[in-house]
């Protein structure tokens, strides 16, 4: 897939930035106040009590601060992180040497957790309910289980999809989490922060142009701002300007709504080519050759909560403000469930 701007997704440039811009300190990170208060509550009283946190899930859209939070954490906490992710963790034996490895008190973080095979999750339950290590060893009429204790530790696990969450998983996380996307003010706020670290210049109309565009979300605000600081100093002395913001944007066609090329062509097909849907997410994904789980996890999530797309029973709908953005006369009367 070609590197998209403004793809919410991590990319190999944004690991070097997030490690710069990612706030350490729960007072440095911005917006999610509802979750700040939790977790802040909760980490006082285990701090308070001397136990190791409870095991916390954290769950939302690419990009809006899972990682950073579960860093935050542990770093609140004054305790290591060991982090790892769902497809990484293969067999039962892996999550067992990571496991025995771990410190009194310790975050476990496990990112993609929606992604652990059957065997592994097994193996995890017992370990995140009663510390204990149940594992066997060895095959045939030579195996042998053994049980081992475990430190107590704080698992937090993050994913984009908790609906694929097995109940049994989920309903072993003491705090549940839901990360929203951020408003116009915060990210603007959180492009001032990163423009500072990078020791630009920004204008505070140009905060909060780029803000209106970053899709709610910290990462893509980032990301912009790389791009919004190269034209800067090539074009504008290094101050970066509401002109300077805009100017770029255009160049990266992404437009006022923040929308690119793969949300206009979602939009564009279901309304153009479907009549405005109901079409099935996968017939869409067919349509624009992209993968329809990219499509339910990257793209959809914004349009929905922004009211251009509809999840029906029957398949996606655009709605009249879809119509209206992209200047189309939007159906008369549509078919029952349109708008
Ligand atoms: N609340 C925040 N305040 C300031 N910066 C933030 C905040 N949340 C995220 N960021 C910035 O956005 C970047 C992406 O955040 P992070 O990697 O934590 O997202 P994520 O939810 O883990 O994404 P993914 O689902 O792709 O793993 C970080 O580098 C950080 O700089
Ligand atoms: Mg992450």
């Amino acid at each position: 897939m070609q590197q998209r701007a403004i793809t919410p997704e991590k990319s190999d440039d944004d690991l070097q930035f997030d490690a710069t811009l990612r706030p350490r300190a729960l007072s440095d990170y911005i917006g999610q106040e509802k979750i700040k208060g939790n977790l802040r509550l909760f980490i006082d009283a285990a701090k308070g009590r001397g136990e190791a946190l409870d095991h916390v899930l954290l769950y939302g859209p690419p990009g809006l601060g899972k990682t950073t939070l579960a860093n935050i954490v542990a770093c609140e906490m004054g305790v290591n992180i060991k982090s790892t992710s769902g497809p990484v963790i293969e067999r039962p034996g892996d999550l067992a040497a990571i496991l025995t490895n771990l410190e009194p008190h310790d975050v476990l973080f496990i990112d993609e957790i929606h992604r652990l095979s059957h065997v592994v999750e097994e193996i995890l339950y017992p370990a995140m309910e009663d510390f204990q290590l149940d594992i066997i060893i060895g095959q045939g009429p030579s195996a042998r289980s053994i049980k081992l204790d475990l430190p107590r530790f704080t698992l937090v696990g993050a994913t984009t999809r908790a609906g694929l969450l097995s109940s049994p998983l989920r309903d072993r996380f003491g705090v549940i989490s839901r990360l929203e996307f951020y408003t116009e003010p915060e990210l603007a706020t959180i492009i001032s922060r990163s423009s500072h670290i990078l020791g630009m210049e920004i204008e505070s109309q140009g905060a909060v142009e780029l803000a209106r565009r970053s899709r709610g979300t910290p990462r893509i605000a980032n990301r912009l701002l790389r791009r919004v600081r190269d034209f800067a100093q090539v074009r504008a002395n290094g101050v970066i300007t509401r002109t300077v913001v805009q100017d770029t944007l255009k160049l990266l066609e992404i437009d006022e709504m923040g929308f690119d090329q793969m949300d206009r062509m979602i939009l564009l097909t279901i309304i153009d080519k479907f009549t405005g849907g109901p079409v099935g997410l996968d017939t869409i994904a067919a349509a624009i050759g992209e993968e329809s789980d990219t499509i339910e996890d990257v793209y959809e999530p914004f349009l929905i909560q922004n009211g251009f797309l509809n999840r029906t029973p029957r398949g996606r709908v655009a709605t009249r403000a879809a119509y209206l953005h992209f200047d189309r006369i939007a159906p008369e009367s549509p078919q029952g469930n349109l708008f």
